[in-house]
């Protein structure tokens, strides 16, 4: 039984400090975790009940909105303070402190919509360097990561994972690649938490410049996907799960896009032609 005050936490403070908490199923729990947090996280295997919940609910506090947990943000205007440091759940200290900020670009459409394919060839072409969230979390579930069985579970169902895991694997991306560059972000954010966690833990070291939305009809994109899926190997290429994301696009990352609407930051392309005429129209859009 997972105790309510950790179903609705998130984020959480524990004896002042603040923790990130999602809730992953009935059964499991994720947690972004310092050493406070390892301790619930055994009490939960061991069976934590109803009966200690008030004890947790004397040691937490659920962080009033705005605290740390932000609605949608003004990006440009750089939200996070320095002193806010969050160590995941592989120790990565998601707190670079650099002074150079990276220009990032989100590029943000349906499943099947061009995502990939167009930033891949900006990045072969034009000096970008392409981010793809899903590819990340893909490179993920293979290795021996804590995560790897979770995250192919999610990417199966056609579910978004618990934020911090993106965020850790795109900062550590980006790191790797040097933030000066320019960086196409592919597929993220597609949620309203999946924004609080780039505003949280990665804003502060970028500059977001624009967001790219591909726009095509359902039916095209279930035709791609399912074409792709002839020879990608991708658990998600399928009718079952197409359905599922296009839901969780519909339903969440079209909010997001809307948001981003109303900032004046979306340039939109319809992505029905070829992948050259999609390609030079994105180029001619972009602003750096
Ligand atoms: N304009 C286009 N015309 C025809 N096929 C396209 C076009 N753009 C992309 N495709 C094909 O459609 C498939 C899906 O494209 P892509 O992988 O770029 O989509 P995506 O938005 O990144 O998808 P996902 O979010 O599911 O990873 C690919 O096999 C690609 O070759
Ligand atoms: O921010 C993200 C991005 C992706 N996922 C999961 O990965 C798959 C595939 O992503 P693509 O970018 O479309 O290749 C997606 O359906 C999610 O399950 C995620 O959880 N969070």
């Amino acid at each position: 039984m997972i105790p309510e005050v950790l179903k609705r936490a998130q984020p959480l403070e524990i004896e002042g400090r603040s923790f990130g908490v999602t809730c992953v199923s009935k059964e499991k729990l994720y947690i972004s975790f310092r050493k406070v947090l390892r301790v619930l996280c055994v009490l939960m295997v061991l069976g934590f009940s109803q009966a200690n919940e008030t004890k947790l609910e004397n040691m937490t506090k659920i962080l009033p909105k705005g605290e740390t947990q932000m609605g949608l943000p003004n990006c440009q205007e750089g939200i996070n303070s320095d002193s806010q440091k969050v160590r995941c759940a592989n120790n990565t200290e998601l707190d670079g402190n650099t002074d150079i900020k990276a220009n990032a670009t989100f590029v943000l459409g349906g499943p099947g919509s061009g995502k990939g394919t167009l930033s891949t060839l900006l990045a072969e072409r034009d000096g970008y360097i392409h981010l793809s969230v899903g590819d990340l979390l893909r490179e993920e579930q293979e290795s021996s990561s804590e995560e790897s069985e979770l995250i192919k579970e999610y990417i199966k169902e056609g579910k978004l994972v618990p934020v911090e895991i993106p965020c850790r694997l795109l900062l550590k991306a980006m790191q790797q690649n040097g933030m000066s560059n320019k960086f196409l972000i592919d597929g993220f954010p597609r949620n309203q938490e999946n924004l609080d966690g780039w505003v949280q833990y990665i804003s502060k070291h970028t500059n977001l410049v624009q967001v790219v939305y591909l726009d095509v009809s359902k039916e095209v994109m279930l035709e791609r996907v399912l074409k792709r899926g002839e020879n990608s190997g991708r658990t998600d290429d399928n009718p079952q799960t197409f359905e599922k994301r296009y839901n969780v696009f519909k339903e969440q990352t079209m909010k997001i896009i809307d948001y981003f609407k109303s900032k004046n930051m979306v340039f939109q392309i319809s992505t029905y032609g070829s992948v050259e005429k999609n390609y030079l129209k994105l180029k001619k859009g972009l602003v750096v």
